[in-house]
Formats: C-alpha cells, sequence, structure tokens
C-alpha cells in the first residue's frame, strides 16, 4: 500500500512514522521548517516509550510523487479545501483518501472532489504536535483512529485491508459498527471542550469547578447531539449522558488544540467545530445558541492572532 500523507503534523506525522517504521512506502506533503528539517534530518517522532527517527521522501509539490493506494489528509479544517486539491495527482482509479479532521464535515468535502466510493471517515484519538521543526511529539496513552468508508463502515474488504496494514505497523484501529456515530460521538464532547477551553481561557478542571461553565459544557453537549440526530445520526439515547461522564474523568488539565491554538496566535478551526454546529443546526432548524456565541467570541481569532 503506497500512502501519501498531506500535513505531517501531530496526526500525520505519527502515522507516518508508524508506517515507515514497518517498512510501508510513504510520500509526505509538508511545508516551510518543517519539511526543511524533515528533509535535512528525517522525522523524529517522540513517544512516552521513545523515539523513532524515519526518513521519509518529503515533499511540498505531490505533482511528481505519483499515484498512491491511500491518501491521509491531516491538515487542520481551515486547511482541507487546499489540501484536497493538492492530492489531485496522486489520486488514481483505486485511490482512497482519509480525512481526519476534527468535526464531521470532512469525509463529505473529499466526496464532492473525488465521489463517495473514494471517501473514507477518520476519527483520530491522540494528543500530538509538532514540538520543533522536523519533531513530533506524542503524549500519554490515547492514540486511536476509528476509519470507515463514507458511510461510515468497516466491512469493505478495502477498509478491512487498510485497517489491517495500518495495524500491522503498530496503529489502533479499533472495530466500530459505526464510524459516523463514533465521530459525532467525540463531536459532542469536543464542541464543549474546544469552544470552552478556549472561549474562556482555561483548563477543563476550572471549566469543571464553575457551575455556570460546567453547565454550559452540557447544553453544548445537547445542542451536538440534537444537531447529530436532526441530520438522522443514531446517536443511542445515553450519548450525553455518556459524554459528560467522560469529560468528568478527563484530565484536570486537558484543553482542547483549539485553546492551545489561540494561545499561540494560530488560526482557529471554529467554522468546523463550533461554526459547523451552529451551521448545521441552522439547515436541520435546531436552535444551538452556545455554539453560536462560541463562535462569536472566537471568530476575532479565526485567521490567527488580530493584527499579527
Ligand atoms: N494532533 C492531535 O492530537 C489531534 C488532532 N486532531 C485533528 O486532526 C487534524 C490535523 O491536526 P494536527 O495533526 O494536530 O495539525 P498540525 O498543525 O499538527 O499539522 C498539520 C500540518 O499540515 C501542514 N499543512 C497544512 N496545509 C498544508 C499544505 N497545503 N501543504 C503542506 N503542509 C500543509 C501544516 O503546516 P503549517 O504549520 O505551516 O500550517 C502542519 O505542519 C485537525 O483537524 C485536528 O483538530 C484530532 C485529534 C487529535
Ligand atoms: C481532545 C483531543 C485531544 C482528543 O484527541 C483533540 O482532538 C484535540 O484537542 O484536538
Amino acid at each position: 500500500m503506497r500512502t501519501a500523507i498531506i500535513g505531517a503534523g501531530g496526526i500525520g506525522g505519527y502515522l507516518g512514522a508508524n508506517l515507515l517504521g514497518a517498512d510501508r512506502p510513504v510520500t509526505l506533503i509538508a511545508r516551510g521548517a518543517h519539511l526543511r528539517a524533515i528533509r535535512e534530518q528525517g522525522l523524529r517522532l517522540s513517544e512516552p516509550e521513545g523515539d523513532t527517527l524515519v526518513r521519509p521522501e518529503v515533499t511540498d509539490d505531490p505533482s511528481g510523487a505519483g499515484q498512491a493506494d491511500l491518501v491521509i489528509l491531516a491538515v487542520k479544517g481551515q486547511d482541507l479545501p487546499r489540501a484536497i486539491e493538492l492530492a489531485r495527482p496522486l489520486v488514481g482509479g483505486g485511490t482512497r483518501l482519509l480525512p481526519f479532521q476534527n468535526g464531521v464535515e470532512a469525509s463529505d468535502l473529499v466526496a464532492e472532489a473525488y465521489g463517495r466510493d473514494a471517501a473514507l471517515t477518520g476519527v483520530a484519538r491522540i494528543l500530538a504536535n509538532i514540538t520543533a521543526p522536523g519533531v513530533v511529539t506524542r503524549y500519554g496513552d490515547i492514540r486511536s483512529f476509528t476509519i470507515g468508508d463514507a458511510q461510515g463502515r468497516q466491512d469493505d474488504p478495502l477498509v478491512a485491508g487498510l485497517r489491517a496494514t495500518l495495524k500491522a505497523a503498530g496503529v489502533l484501529v479499533p472495530d466500530c459498527a459505526d464510524v459516523r456515530v463514533d465521530q459525532w460521538t467525540k463531536f459532542l464532547m469536543f464542541n464543549a471542550i474546544s469552544s470552552l477551553t478556549a472561549a474562556a481561557r482555561c483548563r477543563l478542571d476550572e471549566i469543571q469547578q464553575t457551575p455556570e461553565l460546567w453547565d454550559m459544557a452540557a447544553r453544548l453537549v445537547a445542542e451536538t447531539a440534537a444537531v447529530a440526530r436532526a441530520r438522522g445520526v443514531a446517536l443511542p439515547a445515553e450519548a450525553e449522558e455518556k459524554v459528560i461522564a467522560a469529560m468528568a474523568a478527563m484530565p484536570p488539565e486537558a484543553r482542547a488544540s483549539t485553546a492551545h491554538d489561540l494561545e499561540q496566535g494560530k488560526p482557529l478551526e471554529i467554522d468546523w467545530i463550533c461554526g459547523a454546529v451552529a451551521r448545521l443546526g441552522e439547515a436541520a432548524g435546531v436552535q444551538t445558541p452556545l455554539s453560536r456565541v462560541c463562535h462569536a467570541i472566537l471568530s476575532p481569532w479565526k485567521h490567527g492572532r488580530p493584527g499579527g
């Protein structure tokens, strides 16, 4: 399986290093100082268990890279439309494209460009980021990647083959009856912690200890669940309760990547998170007042720190 990965950060760097460590052919599409460092020194994946150094083919121009069996789209939501177009020379008749963005719309965007059969659905649960040019660091023990076809099913032989390849490379790829349900279940949690740890600029324990904020978290979970159900997603009846219990058990210092991006003055994925809940809710006739407020509060920072 020839794999191309667009975006060599937390997700793409982790998956690329694992595949390369298992001698699978991978081309990374990277840019800037990270690209130059990977080209010169290789890509280092630093994990609690130790470091792995791999020397991938790396480029910012996939036009000479040839077609791939699998293209992993591992950029932030706001960079996905550009990455989907950048993938064109990598895509042939049998190529599948696997997006891992937070939110619930990536697979549909891929399907619009390349057709529903080519688009896969991916849900990433991991804590990893670029800590220096050429270096991706993973924290803690969460690291799983739920993968299905565009409908969220895993029984397609190609999806089974792809999961087997990733599993053989050491990547955790859980069984899942409906990956779209899993994606929305993560989104229930992510919209709440992304919106609140960013908008309130605080850690999860500070949200838990502030009754007004913990109440807002529960209401954000409920809004997202209402939008999911209005769109026909078969969330189990106890989904909200389970997500709130899981949020209560998360590490006290937890903050979503949105909060880290805000602090560092980087662009925010909010159009794909609280903005998406508001937009999809409006289309489905569901009120989402808190997602709207969080999106409005964070909007001045959407393209990075205002003024620079
Ligand atoms: N990292 C994590 O722990 C988790 C991330 N996710 C989701 O996964 C998605 C990917 O996130 P993550 O891996 O953290 O993102 P990162 O920012 O760590 O990595 C993305 C990389 O892609 C690069 N990039 C963007 N556009 C292009 C392009 N056109 N050509 C080449 N390189 C490009 C970025 O470069 P530059 O820095 O120059 O923009 C960056 O190096 C997001 O939607 C995120 O929410 C989900 C679960 C956990
Ligand atoms: C919440 C978490 C860490 C889970 O993977 C995440 O997706 C993010 O912060 O981007």
